[in-house]
């Protein structure tokens, strides 16, 4: 197999924090959740501290720093205080989000090209104390470009559209201009990966996408999990991606 196509898995184990939250428990334990996915295959572990704390928590990133044996792609919104905590903590990656309260999941891209100086900004404080910065934008060339200009290393092209298509045509549109976006981000030496809403019956043509680094996955592992196992959700979802990126 050839760089070109070889894929990284992120889980996502914030919905594991959702089921804690949803009773104030101790259980289950987001951290056991990453360790098995590492087991069964993860490249890394995503983890998202909303501003409203609604799973993830400030001590899980702490607990988390400690103990993952991969890597942690910490996401956050562009906030000081968020900063702040991002920098006190020193994730090998920092996965900068748009966020409102509101919202019922993460609705679209960081709009870069409208706050460049803040973006560039965030980008510099994180990379000086050694976090590799990506942006998640939509996948969208101008978004792309100002993404480069700020200095990211790398972007997370915004699968939502994507995975909540109506029908197959709408589906086919939204893999293209994803497919454009990959090409466009590595056009300009862009690190590239994508994610939000992919799951087990959507995944593999995006994964199958050449040059594209990583998928981050969540909802749909902690789901089939219920059901499975935290591990062999995880096996399964890896086994699909690597097989559709090998397969090109
Ligand atoms: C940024 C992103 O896509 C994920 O972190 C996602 O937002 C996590 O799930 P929620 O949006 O449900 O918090
Ligand atoms: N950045 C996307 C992510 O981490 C996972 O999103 P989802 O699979 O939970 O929708």
């Amino acid at each position: 197999m050839t760089d070109a196509n070889r894929i990284l898995l992120g889980v996502n184990i914030d919905h594991v924090a959702t089921l804690r939250q949803a009773r104030g428990t101790r259980y289950p334990d987001p951290l056991k959740a990453a360790l098995d996915a590492e087991e069964a295959g993860a490249d890394g572990i995503t983890l998202h501290l909303r501003e409203d704390r609604r799973h993830i928590q400030d001590h899980d990133v702490r607990r988390f720093k400690e103990a993952l044996q991969t890597r942690m792609n910490f996401e956050i919104g562009v906030t000081e205080e968020m900063l702040a905590f991002a920098e006190s903590i020193r994730p090998e990656h920092v996965c900068l989000v748009p966020e409102n309260r509101a919202e019922l999941t993460t609705e679209g891209g960081l709009d870069v090209l409208g706050q460049e100086a803040r973006i560039r900004a965030a980008v510099e404080r994180l990379s000086r104390v050694g976090c590799e910065v990506s942006l998640f934008i939509d996948a969208d060339e101008q978004q792309i470009e100002a993404s480069r200009r700020v200095g990211a290393p790398a972007i997370e092209l915004h699968t939502g559209r994507y995975a909540e298509a109506h029908n197959p045509a709408e589906a086919a549109r939204e893999l293209a201009r994803i497919r454009d976006g990959v090409a466009c981000g590595l056009s300009h030496g862009l690190i590239v990966n994508a994610g939000h809403g992919l799951h087990y019956h959507n995944s593999e043509p995006v994964a199958a996408i050449a040059g594209i680094n990583e998928l981050n996955i969540g909802h749909a592992i902690v789901a089939h999990a219920l059901f499975v196992g935290f591990k062999t959700a995880v096996a399964e979802m890896k086994a699909l991606i690597v097989a559709a990126a090998a397969r090109g």
